[in-house]
C-alpha cells in the first residue's frame, strides 16, 4: 500500500511480529521488500504526528529532521541522550537551529555507562506508537548495516478516566513506565503522561530495559540480565523441553567479562538466558553457548569494507584478557535475507532447538554482551549493578498464539508465521584461521571491498 503521495516510503506490514530489518543500499531489491527505512517509520503513512520524543546514543540532529516529512518538521521533538561535556555541549548549539526541539539529557551517575537505549515514542492525532531498534540517529547506521526495528501496533487514546489500565498481557505499559520513571528526568513528564492515555492492550512483547544502578529488592528483577530470567521461570519454554537446546548471542560490541568463562559469561549470564519454566525456574544443564560476531574478513569483505569496522568497537585491550571467548564464535552469515555482507549492527539472542528449526524465544535489543548493558551481580548476589541505558523486546511464542515454539523462517519473505531470524541457522563457527575483528589495531595485509587498508591512529 503506498501513502497518498504514492510515495514508496511506507511500511508494507508483514507486521506478525512487528520485527523489521532496516533496508539496505547496494543489494538486490528483493532482501528490502520488507525492511524499513527511518522515513518510511516517520511517514505520514504512519498517523499524522503530533509530536515525537527520539532516545538514542548518537545523534546527527540536521540528518534527523530531515528524516521526518516536511509537514513533521516543526513539530515538537524531544532528544534524550546521555552525552556529557563537549558532546553534550555541541547537541545544545545544533538544536538550537530548531526551536521545535528541546533536549534531555540523561543521568550518567556510573562510570562507564552510555546512554545506549534507541526507542521512538510517537504521538498522533489518534494514538501513539512505541519504536524500539538498535540504530543511531545518524545516516551510516540506516545505510549499509544489518539493524533491526520493532514496530508497535497504533496505541488507541483510552478515553477520559477509562476504567482499564490499557495494558497487555506482557505488561507491555507498566514496564514501559517504570523504564521512563527510572531516569527521574522532569523533561520526561508529559511522554510518562502520554503513555498513560493510551490504550497499549495489543502489545505482545515484554520490555527487557536496563538502567544504571544497584538493583536491589523488589527492583533487582525489574531492569538487565535478572529480568529475562524472571520473564522465562514464569512464561518461558518448560525444562524438559528446552534442555540441551543452545544460547545464541549476536552483538557488535563486547565488554570486558573476566579472565574466564565462569566469571560472568557461562554463570550469572548463560543462567539467565537458559532459565526454564519449572520448579523455581531449574535451569537446564548448561546450554551450550553460540556467540556470533563479525570476523575482520567479515568486515573487510563487506559492503562498507573496513569502516563497517567503526561501528564494531571490540578493543585489543579487552580481547586479550578473554582469550577464552573465542571458542565461541561464529561467522556473521545471513544468506537468508541477503544481508552477509552488510555488517550486524543489531543485537539479538534466542533459544534454539539442536536441529535449527526451532526456537523458543527471540529478543532484540540495543544491549551489547556486556555486563555494564546486562547487569552484574554484586554483594553476595544481593543486587545487580547495571552501568547503561538499554531497552529491547523479547518475543514468546504463546504471546503470539503459536503452539510451543516458532519455526524459524529459513526463506525471505515467508508471510507465514515462521519467525524472521535475521541470520542463518545453524551458525558457522569461526574457522582456525578467523580471527574476531578488532577496531584498534591497523589491517595492512589486504585491502577491503573499496581497496583501502584500516590504519587507526
Ligand atoms: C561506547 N559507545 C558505544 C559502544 C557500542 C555501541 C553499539 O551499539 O555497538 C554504541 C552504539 O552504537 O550505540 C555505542
Amino acid at each position: 500500500k503506498l501513502d497518498q503521495k504514492g510515495s514508496d516510503h511506507c511500511l508494507k506490514m508483514n507486521d506478525r511480529f512487528g520485527f523489521y530489518l532496516t533496508k539496505v543500499a547496494g543489494i538486490d531489491n528483493a532482501h528490502n521488500l520488507h525492511a524499513v527505512h527511518i522515513k518510511d517509520i516517520l511517514s505520514t503513512s504512519m498517523g499524522n504526528l503530533q509530536a515525537s520524543a527520539q532516545f538514542n546514543y548518537m545523534f546527527d540532529i540536521p540528518w534527523l529532521i530531515q528524516q521526518y516529512p516536511v509537514e513533521f518538521r516543526s513539530k515538537p521533538l524531544l532528544i534524550v541522550h546521555g552525552m556529557q561535556r563537549e558532546t553534550k555541549a555541541e547537541y545544545d548549539m545544533a538544536a538550537m537551529n530548531y526551536s521545535n526541539v528541546k533536549l534531555c539529557q540523561a543521568k550518567m551517575e556510573i562510570m562507564y555507562g552510555t546512554h545506549h537505549t534507541k526507542m521512538m515514542l510517537l504521538l498522533y492525532d489518534n494514538g501513539m506508537r512505541v519504536v524500539i531498534t538498535t540504530a543511531n540517529n545518524i545516516h551510516q547506521d540506516w545505510y549499509q548495516k544489518t539493524q533491526g526495528v520493532w514496530i508497535s501496533p497504533l496505541f488507541p487514546k483510552l478515553d477520559k478516566g477509562e476504567a482499564s489500565a490499557g495494558d497487555s498481557d506482557t505488561h507491555f505499559k507498566k514496564d514501559l513506565l517504570e523504564y521512563l520513571s527510572a531516569y527521574k528526568l522532569n523533561g520526561l513528564k508529559e511522554w510518562q503522561e502520554h503513555i498513560k492515555q493510551h490504550n497499549m492492550s495489543s502489545a505482545k512483547v515484554f520490555i527487557l530495559g536496563s538502567v544504571p544502578g544497584r538493583h536491589l529488592g523488589e527492583k533487582k528483577t525489574a531492569f538487565g540480565h535478572l529480568k529475562l530470567r524472571k520473564i522465562l521461570q514464569e512464561h518461558g519454554p518448560s525444562v524438559s523441553e528446552v534442555k540441551g537446546w543452545p544460547v545464541v548471542g549476536q552483538f557488535s560490541s563486547i565488554g570486558s567479562m573476566g579472565p574466564n568463562k565462569d566469571n560472568w559469561l557461562c554463570a550469572e549470564w548463560r543462567e539467565s538466558l537458559s532459565t526454564a519454566k519449572g520448579l523455581g525456574g531449574l535451569r537446564t544443564a548448561d546450554a551450550p553457548l553460540k556467540l556470533i560476531f563479525p570476523t575482520k574478513d567479515n568486515i573487510r569483505l563487506s559492503l562498507e569494507g573496513y569502516p563497517a569496522g567503526a561501528s564494531v568497537p571490540y578493543s585489543i585491550h579487552t580481547a586479550k584478557k578473554q582469550q577464552f571467548l573465542h571458542e565461541y564464535f561464529h561467522q556473521w552469515r545471513a544468506e537468508v535475507q541477503g544481508r552477509s555482507r552488510a555488517m550486524p549492527h543489531i543485537k539479538t539472542y534466542l533459544r534454539m532447538s539442536p536441529d535449527s528449526k526451532k526456537i523458543a524465544w527471540f529478543a532484540v535489543t540495543s544491549s551489547n554482551l556486556s555486563k555494564a548493558a546486562w547487569g552484574a551481580l554484586e554483594k553476595k548476589q544481593s543486587q545487580l549493578m547495571i552501568r547503561s541505558y538499554e531497552i529491547g523486546v523479547l518475543f514468546l511464542p504463546q504471546m503470539f498464539g503459536a503452539e510451543k515454539f516458532f519455526e524459524v523462517q529459513d526463506k525471505e519473505c515467508q508471510n507465514s508465521g515462521e519467525f524472521p531470524v535475521p541470520y542463518d541457522l545453524p551458525p558457522t563457527p569461526y574457522t582456525k584461521q578467523d580471527r574476531p575483528w578488532l577496531w584498534d589495531i591497523p589491517y595492512k595485509d589486504l585491502p577491503d571491498t573499496h581497496g583501502n587498508m584500516w590504519c587507526p591512529s
